[in-house]
C-alpha cells in the first residue's frame, strides 16, 4: 500500500470501520461515497447516481465482498509506479471495482455506465482528475482548539445543507434548486477534503459544554419554510466561523469558504421568493396584457370582463404614453384590479409600480435590472422578468425573480420577434423550474393545449383577450383549456 492515505480515505475508511471490525470491500466504497465528494462526482460524471448506488450496496449481504483490510495491503500499487505518493480516494476506488468481481457486478447491474466509470479512474488518466490536498494537523493546544472550532463547524454545514436539500427537493420539487444546494453541497465537500486526516480526534463531545445547551424554540418550527430559513442563517454562520478558524491554517481555504457563504446567500434569496410570493402568484393561470389603446373596447370594461371569465392578473403594458397619462392610467387599472381582486403588474416602470402600489411589476431583458428594482420595490413586490432562453431563466431564479414570462413561443401581433424559442423551450423550462412561469406570445384558444402539452401551467397572452368581442368568453375558453377553474 501507499504510505499515506489523504483524509478523504482516512475518513471512508473510518466510516467502514465503524459499521463492522470486519468490514468489507463494500463498506470502504459506502464510505467513499458518504464523503459526497470527489468519488461521488466520478459516478455522476459516468451516469450514475450516486445516492441509489450507495442505497443498493447498503441492501447487498456483506458475505458477498472482500474483506477490506485483505483489499487495503496491495491498495494504490498501480499508481505507486506513476510516482504518486498518497493513496487517493478515487485510486481506492479503481482497486476496489479491480478486485471485487461482486462489486464490479454490481456497478455494472445499475444504471450508470460502468466503461466511462472505469476510464475514469484507470491509472493513465489519473492526472487529469483534480489532485486532493491536505493540511498537516498542527499539534499544539491553540491549533487543536482551532480545529474543534472547524470540526463542529464542518458538522453544521453539512447538516444545514442536507436540510435545505431536502427542502429544495421534497417541498419545492424543484431541480434547479435542488440542483443549486447540491452543488454547493459538494463544493464543500471539496474543501473539507482538504482537511486533516486526524481531524476527529480533536472532536471531544464528551467535553463539548455546548450539547446540553438548547435555545429556547430551537425544537419548534412553525412552518417547512421556516425550517428552510434558519438553516440558511445556520449554515451562513458555520461558514463565517470557518472562515475565520481557517486563517490559522490556510487563507485560501478560508477564502474558499468566503466564497461559498456568498453563494449561499444567493440559495437563501432564491428560497425566500418562494415565500414572500403571494398565493395569488401561484394561483395564477391567466395573465392579461392590456394597453389602453389597443383594446376593443375601454380599458375598465376589458378588465372587469376578463377577471369575469377568470382572469386573475392584469399587466398595463403601454408603451407610448407621457408619464403623467401613464401614472393617471396605472391608478385607475390599480382601482380596477382592486374592485375584481385580482394583481396587478406594471410593465416596465418599478418607479410607476410603486407609486401606485401595484403588486409588482415586469421587466425584460433591456429594462432595469431586477436587482436595482428590487431595491426600489422590496422583498414583498413581485418581480417578473421575460425571458428567451435557459441560461435567462437561471440568471432570473438566482437574481431572485418571482415569475418569469417564457416566450416567444409563436408568431404574435403585439410584438414582432425574428425568433421564436418556441414550444421547446417551454419543455426545456418546466424541466428546470417549479417557479411560476408564463407562456407568451402569440397564445390563444388554437394553441393553448399544446402550450400544457410541453407542460406550461400559465398563459400571458395580450390580443387573445384585448381583440376579444367577449372577453369574458374568451378568458374562460382559456382557462379552462388550462385545465384550471374559473
Ligand atoms: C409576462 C410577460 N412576459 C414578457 C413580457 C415582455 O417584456 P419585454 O421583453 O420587456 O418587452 P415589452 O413588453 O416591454 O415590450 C411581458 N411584458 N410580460
Ligand atoms: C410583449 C410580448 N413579449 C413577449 C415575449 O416573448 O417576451 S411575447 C409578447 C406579446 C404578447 O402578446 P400576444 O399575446 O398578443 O402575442
Ligand atoms: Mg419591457
Amino acid at each position: 500500500m501507499l504510505n499515506n492515505m489523504t483524509p478523504a480515505v482516512s475518513r471512508a475508511l473510518d466510516y467502514a470501520r465503524s459499521q463492522s471490525s470486519r468490514f468489507s470491500s463494500r463498506d470502504l466504497l459506502v464510505g467513499l461515497l458518504e464523503e459526497e465528494g470527489l468519488v461521488w462526482e466520478i459516478f455522476e460524471k459516468s451516469g450514475y447516481q450516486p445516492g441509489a448506488v450507495k442505497e443498493t450496496l447498503r441492501q447487498q449481504a456483506d458475505a458477498e465482498f472482500l474483506r477490506g483490510y485483505d483489499l487495503l495491503q496491495g491498495a494504490g500499487k498501480p499508481f505507486a509506479s506513476e510516482g504518486y505518493m498518497d493513496l487517493t480516494s478515487n485510486m481506492l476506488l479503481f482497486d476496489l471495482i479491480e478486485a471485487d468481481e461482486e462489486l464490479k457486478k454490481i456497478l455494472q447491474e445499475t444504471v450508470g455506465n460502468f466503461q466511462d466509470l472505469v476510464k475514469s479512474i484507470a491509472p493513465p488518466e489519473m492526472k487529469a482528475i483534480e489532485a486532493e490536498h491536505h493540511l498537516e494537523l498542527v499539534d499544539t493546544p491553540d491549533h487543536q482548539a482551532a480545529w474543534r472550532v472547524i470540526d463542529a463547524n464542518a458538522n453544521r454545514v453539512r447538516e444545514s445543507f442536507r436540510v435545505l436539500d431536502d427542502y429544495s427537493r421534497f417541498v419545492l420539487n424543484d431541480p434547479h434548486l435542488t440542483q443549486t444546494a447540491k452543488s454547493l453541497r459538494h463544493d464543500f465537500a471539496k474543501i473539507v477534503e482538504q482537511f486533516p486526516a486526524g481531524l476527529v480526534s480533536s472532536r471531544d463531545t464528551d467535553y463539548d459544554v455546548g450539547t446540553q445547551i438548547q435555545a429556547a424554540g430551537e425544537y419548534r418550527r412553525n412552518s417547512t419554510a421556516e425550517i428552510a430559513m434558519v438553516n440558511c442563517k445556520r449554515l451562513q454562520e458555520s461558514l463565517r466561523s470557518l472562515e475565520e478558524y481557517l486563517k490559522i491554517e490556510s487563507s485560501a481555504l478560508g477564502q474558499d469558504c468566503e466564497q461559498l457563504r456568498y453563494q449561499c446567500y444567493t440559495l437563501e434569496k432564491m428560497l425566500a421568493v418562494r415565500q414572500v410570493s403571494p398565493q395569488k402568484l401561484f394561483d395564477a393561470r391567466l395573465y392579461v396584457l392590456l394597453t389602453g389603446s389597443e383594446c376593443e373596447s375601454s380599458l375598465e370594461w376589458t378588465i372587469k370582463e376578463a377577471a369575469e371569465g377568470g382572469a386573475t392578473m392584469f399587466q398595463l403594458r403601454e408603451k407610448n404614453l407621457e408619464d403623467r397619462i401613464l401614472l393617471e392610467r396605472a391608478r385607475a387599472v390599480r382601482r380596477w384590479t382592486r374592485e375584481t381582486q385580482t394583481l396587478f403588474i406594471v410593465n416596465d416602470r418599478p418607479d410607476i409600480a410603486r407609486l401606485v402600489e401595484a403588486d409588482g411589476v415586469h421587466l425584460g431583458q433591456d429594462d432595469m435590472p431586477l436587482t436595482e428594482a428590487r431595491k426600489l420595490l422590496g422583498i414583498q413586490s413581485i418581480i417578473g422578468v421575460s425571458t428567451h432562453d435557459i441560461v435567462q431563466v437561471r440568471q432570473a431564479i438566482r437574481d431572485g425573480a418571482n415569475y418569469i414570462g417564457v416566450g416567444p413561443t409563436f408568431p404574435s401581433t403585439t410584438k414582432a420577434f425574428d425568433a421564436f424559442p418556441g414550444l421547446d423551450f417551454v419543455k426545456a423550462v418546466a424541466a428546470e423550474t417549479t417557479l411560476p412561469f408564463f407562456v407568451i406570445g402569440g397564445v390563444d384558444a388554437n394553441n393553448t393545449c399544446e402550450v400544457v402539452k410541453a407542460g406550461g401551467k400559465r398563459v400571458a397572452v395580450s390580443s387573445a383577450l384585448a381583440k376579444a368581442k367577449d372577453p369574458r368568453l374568451a378568458a374562460l375558453k382559456l382557462v379552462r383549456l388550462l385545465g384550471g377553474e374559473s
